[in-house]
């Protein structure tokens, strides 16, 4: 089945390519004044039951999106032939095109083909194009065999063969419609190639969804009244829309504002920016990762006298140092979810693209599991593992013992990277490159940002919209494990009730009283 979807090497574009682009573009002339639609037909039971996630749909509206195309309605359905058959008719009337995903299969739950024959009353037979690939490919073209149900399709059935974007080739294998329902491989991977291969089919030239994203740092209610008004004033252009987010730790709502026309867009957020106040607006960044090497060596690059800028300038020295001394595979990164290894891993990361641009295999990072840990901290170290692709090694048990496990599971690692500062217990003393004392087994221990103060952590975090951990922005000012850590006392506040609320760790104020929810 996959490698009737493959790429052909020798084949070029043929006829019906160019007949249904023809087709296609007088479909849009005809209908110029309205918009073009898309609705959407998700088929399988194991979607419905909880099986799958469906993935399809996603990937659609993203691409359709990007094609001027509005995607009215996602509709999911069981493998069942009247379901699928009613769905079809009804879109079909609805919708410029429908595309379906799913049920092409030879099996007999397999019934895509069959429902939309019936929602058009029409019967199905073996297509002979059809027929003859499925004979090139599985060896057979004995209609009886259920290989070849892959080639029973309704009777006004066309085939669309896709071109690869890439490589310019043609697909052996086309894409079935009828009249104007697209029928999709449901695996995704084929469904992908299939829409990436086709996207002029449903391209709706000269119509670009243009879009403005806003957040916002006071939570939704607060600003109803005003985005009512902006509703109101800008309707006819804008679609805005108001999306609350109860765990970032940047903003509360993020506003995206859409519009074909780029001047009543910049009014609209213009409008916004007034109305809701330009100190409301936060300068967030989705991806802090996709330039973060760029970002960073463009801060340091300046000639600036930014004392945070020159704390980051030597920490970077420092890892340049120490991945000339060791090769990548001597070194792992320290990280136990806290903020001051998250400022340190951020500040790899970057080091590691820039020095090696061609290195693709995982960065390793080092967790050792103390006490009872936090699930919130763990969850962040997921993530943080997830999003910085690291080949985390995680031990249990005091630190100390599970070094000594590190030099027999990983005789290779000779240095640690470490977000320890001066200020933490023991450390006034370290220097950027110390080995761990006598007694301890022994690593070179690298801490880039020994000299930065606590409130410099916090501004490199918060510049950067990096994530951190959540329990920070619950009064935690330091992560030891749950017997003996709580939120820092000096960031309580009673509210008129007299509940006790915290502040999140980057407005303590006082350096001093970072460990104060420590013992
Ligand atoms: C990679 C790494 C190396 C360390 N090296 C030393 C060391 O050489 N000397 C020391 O006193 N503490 C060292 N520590 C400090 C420990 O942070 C910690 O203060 C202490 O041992 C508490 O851990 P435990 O309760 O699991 O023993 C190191 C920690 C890590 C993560
Ligand atoms: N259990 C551990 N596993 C791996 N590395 C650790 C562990 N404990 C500490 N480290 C390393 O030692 C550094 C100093 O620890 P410390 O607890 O002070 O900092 P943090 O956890 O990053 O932040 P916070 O001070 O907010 O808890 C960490 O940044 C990390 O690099
Ligand atoms: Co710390
Ligand atoms: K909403
Ligand atoms: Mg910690």
């Amino acid at each position: 089945m996959q490698s009737l979807f493959q790429i052909s090497r020798h084949c070029r574009r043929v006829d019906t390519v160019g007949k249904h682009l023809v087709m296609a573009a007088n479909n849009v002339v005809t209908n110029s004044k309205t918009e073009p639609t898309v609705g959407m037909i998700i088929i399988g039971d194991e979607i419905l039951k909880g099986q799958v996630k469906d993935s399809n749909s996603h990937y659609l509206c993203k691409r359709l999106y990007r094609l001027g195309v509005r995607v009215k309605k996602i509709s999911v359905v069981t493998d069942d032939l009247d379901e699928i058959a009613n769905e079809v008719k009804e879109f079909s009337a609805k919708y410029t095109h429908v595309i379906t995903s799913g049920g092409i299969g030879p099996t007999h739950d397999d019934l895509t083909f069959e429902g939309v024959a019936r929602a058009f009353e029409e019967p199905t037979y073996h297509h002979p194009e059809l027929v003859k690939l499925c004979g090139k490919f599985f060896g057979t073209t004995d209609v009886t065999s259920p290989k070849l149900k892959l080639a029973l399709v309704p009777k006004s059935a066309k085939t669309n063969y896709g071109i690869n974007k890439q490589t310019g080739e043609q697909l052996i294998y086309p894409l079935v419609s009828v009249r104007n329902v697209y029928v999709f491989p449901g695996v995704p991977p084929l469904l992908e190639r299939a829409f990436d291969s086709l996207d002029e089919l449903f391209l709706n030239p000269g119509t670009i969804f243009h879009t403005k994203v806003v957040y916002i740092a006071k939570d939704e209610v607060s600003i109803t009244p005003i985005l009512n008004q902006v509703n109101d004033r800008f309707k006819k252009d804008v679609i805005l829309g108001s999306y609350p987010d109860f765990y970032n730790s940047y903003y509360k709502v993020k506003l995206t504002l859409e519009s074909q026309n780029m001047e009543k867009l910049s009014e609209a957020r213009q409008y916004i920016e007034d109305h809701i106040g330009k100190e409301q607006l936060v300068d967030y960044d989705p991806h802090p990762l996709e330039d973060a090497s760029e970002r960073i060596y463009r801060t340091i690059e300046g000639s600036g006298t930014d004392p945070l800028d020159i704390k980051i300038k030597s920490a970077i020295r420092t890892i340049e140092e120490c991945i000339e001394k060791y090769k990548l595979s001597e070194v792992c990164v320290g990280f136990n979810g806290g903020k001051d290894c998250t400022v340190l891993l951020h500040l790899c990361y970057a080091v590691i693209k820039k020095k090696y641009p061609e290195f693709n295999d995982k960065i390793q990072s080092l967790y050792i599991r103390r006490g009872l840990p936090f699930p919130e901290l763990e969850q962040f170290i997921e993530k943080g593992v997830k999003t910085y692709n690291l080949d985390s090694i995680s031990l249990l048990g005091r630190i100390r013992d599970s070094l000594g496990e590190l030099k027999t599971s990983h005789p290779h690692i000779k240095a640690v990277l470490m977000g320890t500062r001066a200020t933490d217990p023991y450390s006034e003393h370290l220097k950027s490159f110390s080995m761990t004392d006598a007694d301890w087994p022994q690593f070179m221990r690298v801490s880039p940002i020994l000299d930065w103060s606590y409130s410099d952590v916090w501004t490199f975090l918060r510049r950067f919209s990096l994530p951190y951990c959540i329990l920070y922005d619950r009064g935690y000012t330091s992560l030891g494990s749950m017997e003996n850590t709580h939120p820092n006392p000096k960031l309580a506040w009673r509210d008129e009730k007299g509940i006790t609320h915290y502040k999140p760790a980057y407005l303590l104020e006082d350096w001093h009283t970072e460990r104060d929810g420590r013992n």
